[in-house]
This record gives structure tokens, C-alpha cells and sequence, in this order.
């Protein structure tokens, strides 16, 4: 669950608001689709949501934890234990392997950490389990994530975000770089797995025709925001 209140922030130095939010109310579970121009403050919104920057105004609730209370220590553990991110350039360790750069999303966690071990005996299984439920093919699984192609990164990139079974699964612009067949089913599989934990899925794109796959869209523009169903 997720709300916001009142919300606004300005860059230092800038003249005017980038986010203005009045009201925002996202039920857990839900798969929401947010677009809008170039330069509309989608990215902003989301580091603002991860508490990578903090708002000059207003409330962000997570999962009843009101943010604004909490010390930069306290904002990054919250995002260790119940936010998974899917970066738009993935933010993969080059050199270590596919489950190497997804068990390493635990060792920020303990609470994610003792999540994997209930069900499976080691972090690297489940690791290998989400990889494959993401269609990694096993070949690939030992390798420099260097070596993966585009796709494959990007699945390792959403493994890693799972892992530990995080409450918020937020995804910037994860899919750009892929044609319509592989995006489609890169989004079904992100489904798939966000149905099993119930995790809300926030996911930014400037590619509208995704829109009608996500249950409900976040409009971005310079002036306003509004939610749809
Ligand atoms: N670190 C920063 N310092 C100052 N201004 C910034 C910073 N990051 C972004 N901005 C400004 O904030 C505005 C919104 O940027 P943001 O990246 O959030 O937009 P966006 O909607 O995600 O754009 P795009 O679709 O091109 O990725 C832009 O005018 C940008 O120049």
C-alpha cells in the first residue's frame, strides 16, 4: 500500500516544482503503468518512492510506515527490506554471474534473507528457481553477466528485484531497449511473479501501448497527475 499526501519537490536550485501530488492511494497488489513526457519528473517520482531523495513537502506512506520520520539509515534499510528496482541500465555487477548479482540483493537484508531460507535451502536455489521461472536459460546461469545479451540482463536485473519477495517492486523504463515480443512477455513475466508475492509493480515507460496490460495508469505531466483505471 502506498500513499502520498500533499507531496511536492523542487531540485535544488530550480525554480519550480517538479512533483506536485495532492493525493495518491495505490492499493497493495496493484500493477500500475506511469508515462509522461521527457523531462515530467517520472524518474524523480520514483526516487522520491525508493527514499533515494527525500520530498521538500509532504507525506510518502509505505506499507503504513510513514518515511519522513526516518534517518537516510533508516530510508535505505526500508528499501533493502520491501522495495525491489528495476534500473533502467540494469545496475549489474558485470563481472559476478546471474545468481551472483541476485543472492547479493539479500546480503542488504536480513529479513529478505530469512524470507528465501523458509522456502528454500540456500539463497543461491532460489536464485536459480527465480532465474529459471524468468526464463534464464541454464546455460547462461554461471556466467559473467557481461556475456548475457540485453534480455537475459534484463531478466537477471528482475530476479534480483524478487528476490526475498519485497513488497514494492518499482521498474524504470526496463523494457526499452527490447522489441514487442520479448517486452510483452518480459511484462507477463514480471506479472507472474509480483501475483505470487503480491507485490505492487510500479512501472514507468514512455511506450503507452503497454498501458492496457497494467490495471491502472499514472499520468505525468508538468502541471498535474491523475490515476486511472
Ligand atoms: N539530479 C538532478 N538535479 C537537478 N535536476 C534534475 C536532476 N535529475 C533530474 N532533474 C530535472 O528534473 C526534471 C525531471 O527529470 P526526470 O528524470 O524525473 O524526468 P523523466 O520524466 O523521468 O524523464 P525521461 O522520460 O526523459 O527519463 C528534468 O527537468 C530534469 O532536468
Amino acid at each position: 500500500m502506498i500513499t502520498l499526501s500533499e507531496l511536492q519537490f523542487c531540485w535544488p536550485g530550480a525554480a519550480k516544482k517538479i512533483i506536485d501530488i495532492k493525493h495518491l492511494h495505490i492499493e497493495q497488489g496493484q500493477h500500475v503503468f506511469i508515462y509522461g513526457p521527457s523531462g515530467s519528473g517520472k524518474s524523480t517520482l520514483l526516487s522520491l518512492l525508493a527514499g533515494i531523495n527525500r520530498p521538500s513537502a509532504g507525506e510518502i506512506v509505505l506499507l503504513g510506515q510513514a518515511q519522513t520520520g526516518l534517518s537516510n539509515r533508516q530510508r535505505d534499510q526500508f528499501r533493502a527490506d520491501h522495495i525491489g528496482y528495476i534500473f533502467q541500465n540494469f545496475n549489474l555487477i558485470p563481472y559476478l554471474n546471474a545468481i551472483e548479482n541476485v543472492t547479493l540483493a539479500t546480503e542488504f537484508s536480513t529479513s529478505r534473507k530469512q524470507r528465501v531460507l523458509q522456502s528454500h535451502k540456500s539463497i543461491a536455489c532460489a536464485a536459480k528457481a527465480l532465474l529459471q521461472a524468468l526464463e534464464l536459460p541454464d546455460e547462461v546461469l554461471m556466467h559473467p553477466v557481461v556475456n548475457l545479451s540485453i534480455g537475459q540482463q534484463q531478466r537477471v536485473a528482475a530476479a534480483r528485484a524478487f528476490i526475498g519477495q519485497p513488497e514494492i517492486i518499482i521498474a524504470d523504463e526496463p523494457t526499452s531497449a527490447l522489441d514487442s515480443d520479448s517486452r510483452n512477455r518480459f511484462i507477463e513475466l514480471l506479472f507472474e511473479q509480483a501475483t505470487i508475492n503480491n507485490a505492487t509493480i510500479l512501472f514507468v515507460s514512455h511506450d503507452t501501448t503497454l498501458a492496457p496490460l497494467f490495471e491502472q495508469k499514472l499520468a505525468i505531466t508538468a502541471q498535474n497527475l491523475g490515476l486511472s483505471s
